[in-house]
């Protein structure tokens, strides 16, 4: 059966990976403050779960027919080397900006031109992280159909860029279920439940009034 995006929520939360601290605000990479925090990476750690998001991701990734697997720098780049091993396709990684020594770089492995790329990212919130990356991508001469992401916020500036740079993206778990499956186990009391809806009602003034961007 295919991970629905409730399994992804329980392999999360059965890892540890989901942090609620809305009195002590999570930075998040766009400079927004959070009272939540999905660390994937920890997924790492757990082999049965691990592999049956590499087989989501492979499905997905396969509806697109890519040439090469792209990792985002430096979370999306374990789950693209595992969905790039398992499909037999060669594999590159982005970094957020060029290489500033060596051979300068923003693109690592075969050169992206000519390919037709998917990009693989672990979580997107705004987005900015990926669209860079997929910015690279294209830069080098890639075809870029899609970003697939583990996990995403939901958050309407992300949707907003996605349209804007024109690539579409999948994801395979998002915010809203992971905050039901909490609550269904009961991890989210009502304190918790309170901040994360102040937060969703307006996630960008929440987190300026924490001085967060
Ligand atoms: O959609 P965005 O607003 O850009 O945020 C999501 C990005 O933030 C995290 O990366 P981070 O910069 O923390 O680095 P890492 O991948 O090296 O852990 C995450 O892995 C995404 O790449
Ligand atoms: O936006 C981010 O930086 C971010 C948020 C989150 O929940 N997890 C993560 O790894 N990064």
């Amino acid at each position: 059966m295919p991970l629905s995006p409730r399994d992804l929520a329980a392999c999360l939360l059965d890892a540890g990976a989901v942090r609620l601290q809305p009195l002590d605000p999570f930075t998040w990479a766009s400079g927004l403050k959070a009272p939540i925090y999905c660390d994937n990476r920890q997924l790492l750690g757990f082999p049965e779960a691990r592999g049956l998001i590499v087989e989501a991701l492979v499905a997905r990734t396969a509806s697109f027919a890519p040439t090469l697997i792209a990792g985002a720098a430096t979370a999306g780049v374990p789950w693209a080397a595992m969905v790039a091993d398992r499909m037999g396709l060669p594999m590159a990684y982005v970094r957020p900006t060029p290489k500033n020594h060596g051979m300068g770089r923003q693109v690592e492995g075969p050169l992206a031109k000519g390919h037709r790329a998917v990009l693989i990212e672990d979580l997107i919130s705004t987005g900015m992280s990926s669209l860079k990356c997929a910015d690279a991508l294209r830069a080098e001469g890639a075809e870029l159909p899609a970003v697939l992401a583990l996990f995403s916020y939901g958050l309407p500036q992300a949707e907003k860029a996605f349209t804007a740079a024109r690539i579409a993206f999948e994801v395979l778990g998002s915010f809203q279920v992971l905050a039901e499956e909490a609550e269904r186990r009961g991890i989210l009391d009502a304190a918790g439940l309170t901040a994360l809806k102040d937060w969703r009602t307006d996630t960008v003034a929440w987190s300026r009034a924490r001085g967060g961007a």
